[in-house]
């Protein structure tokens, strides 16, 4: 259901350009960008079969460009069902808008983005052919009490991913000078009308109003509310008691952000990604992140891809650290100095370090001993020091836990005891964690030392 918003929301603040603006990107590109997209067409004849000549039974919906329609079809890609929108020229978004919808489409593909079919360029009809959305529309679950607060964050995230993405690869890439120009892509009023979006889903409401509608424009109220601290009294009914304060909190700071009426001071979209994933952070428990992780949830993956040169000063780290060269209490000086550094550089090599190392944990097995005796210092006390917070904090819980779960005689086991050994003073902050632990029988085989003071830590705080 994210899937339609996050192409939609481009449009609904683009009415800022001229009738001038438009003709000039009308009249330069129309021709080159139809024999540009000359595989993606699609007969008139075979659309209005589809549809059954445009019938009222199959119009599913109605937007900014027209109506929409259902239907099934052969495209570029096979037959399946697909959704038609029949360009409106009345409805004010012409030309340029449908060029740009195919270029945008065809050229960024992303798992949040709904992918453009084909189109169809035929006489004065003009219709856009899309893979269907069974969920359709995020609109139609504003209001609806089963959706909970994960849930719509998770929905949030996914289409802040997809704008994030035509925001980076999109403009930049194909970057015609003309719809940059005009203003055609305007990124700031993408994030403007996401912001929008956020207020929609914590309120369980659309923006807009009509003249039967008893509420206020959305936007109006989130101002209000924002200056008087009131943001609470709006938020959905349904989901209001279960949202954590920290969850809530670093979501309404980004989607305000969003609104800010200078543009300068609205967040890139990565950004707004990066804090809605903390706030799905602080709602979950993390070893239910985790589990949703590995259950191919919504990929909260940590690993980010980094610049070759911070990946070869961060191997160097490494092979240091393996060669005895640097002790694993500098590395562990050095990483909580990065951490905190007000540099971009150093933060990068602090998040690679990290994202190696989680993503070499399925080699540990192989490492010999001594490397093996490194890394599980290094985890330990990452733990220990608070390196670790949140996502990255629960995945090395985690490894540790599972690690613990393997036979005794196994190097995987040797490794978690030596993590666990590092951080034991912390333990009791988890105390649901401590009891996974203490369930394995064979820790307490052989290594009855760290169960007992385990056992007395948690009695000490019941
Ligand atoms: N790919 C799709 N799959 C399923 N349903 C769709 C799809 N695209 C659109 N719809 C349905 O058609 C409706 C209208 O969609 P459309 O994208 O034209 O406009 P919108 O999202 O309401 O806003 P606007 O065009 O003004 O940005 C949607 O609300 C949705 O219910």
């Amino acid at each position: 259901m994210s899937l339609v918003y996050a192409v939609n929301i481009k449009r609904r603040e683009q009415c800022y350009r001229t009738q001038q603006e438009t003709q000039k990107i009308l009249s330069i590109n129309h021709l080159h960008l139809s024999k540009q997209f000359e595989h993606l067409k699609i007969k008139l004849e075979v659309i209005t079969s589809a549809t059954n000549n445009f019938a009222d039974d199959n119009c599913i919906g109605r937007g900014g460009f027209g109506k929409v329609y259902k239907g099934k079809l052969l495209h570029s890609k096979g037959e399946s069902i697909v959704a038609l929108k029949r360009l409106d020229p009345t409805f004010g978004q012409g030309n340029p808008e449908f060029w740009k919808e195919i270029i945008m489409l065809s050229l960024y593909k992303h798992e949040n983005i709904v992918s453009l079919l084909g189109f169809c360029d035929e006489g004065n009809e003009k219709i856009l052919v899309y893979e269907y959305a069974s969920k359709r529309s995020l609109d139609l679950y504003l209001n609806d009490d089963d959706l909970t607060w994960i849930e719509r964050l998770k929905i949030c995230i996914g289409a802040a991913r997809g704008l994030a993405y035509l925001h980076n690869p999109g403009t930049i890439g194909y970057c015609d000078p003309i719809y940059v120009e005009t203003g055609l892509l305007t990124k700031e009023s993408d994030v403007h009308a996401f912001g929008v979006v956020l207020f929609e889903v914590l309120c369980g409401r659309l923006c807009t109003i009509n003249k039967k509608d008893i509420h206020q424009p959305l936007t109006g109220l989130v101002r209000r509310c924002y200056k008087e601290k009131t943001i609470n009294e709006i938020v959905f009914h349904s989901i209001r008691d279960g949202i954590k304060p920290k969850s809530l909190e670093a979501f309404i700071t980004i989607a305000y952000r969003c609104l800010k009426r200078n543009l300068e001071d609205r967040p890139l979209m990565t950004d707004v990604v990066r804090t809605l994933e903390s706030a799905l952070d602080y709602q979950v428990d993390q070893l239910n992140t985790l589990s949703l992780k590995n259950d191919g949830g919504p990929g909260l993956s940590t690993s980010k891809p980094f610049e070759d040169d911070i990946e070869a000063e961060v191997n160097s780290y490494f092979h240091q650290m393996f060669s005895g060269q640097l002790t694993v209490d500098a590395m562990i000086q050095m990483l909580a100095r990065y951490k905190e550094s007000s540099e971009k550089r150093e933060q990068s090599i602090f998040e690679c370090v990290i994202a190696n190392l989680f993503e070499e944990h399925k080699f540990f097995n192989k490492y010999p001993e001594s490397q093996l005796k490194a890394v599980a210092d290094l985890f330990g006390l990452l733990i220990k020091n608070k390196l670790l917070t949140h996502l990255t904090l629960g995945i090395a819980l985690r490894s540790v836990l599972d690690a613990l779960r393997k036979p005794a005689d196994s190097k995987m086991f040797s490794f978690g005891t030596i993590a666990l050994e590092k951080f034991l003073e912390r333990l009791v902050e988890w105390p649901q964690y401590c009891q996974h632990i203490l369930k394995i029988s064979h820790l307490r085989d052989t290594r009855l030392e760290l169960v007992t003071f385990i056992e007395k830590e948690l009695h000490k705080i019941s």
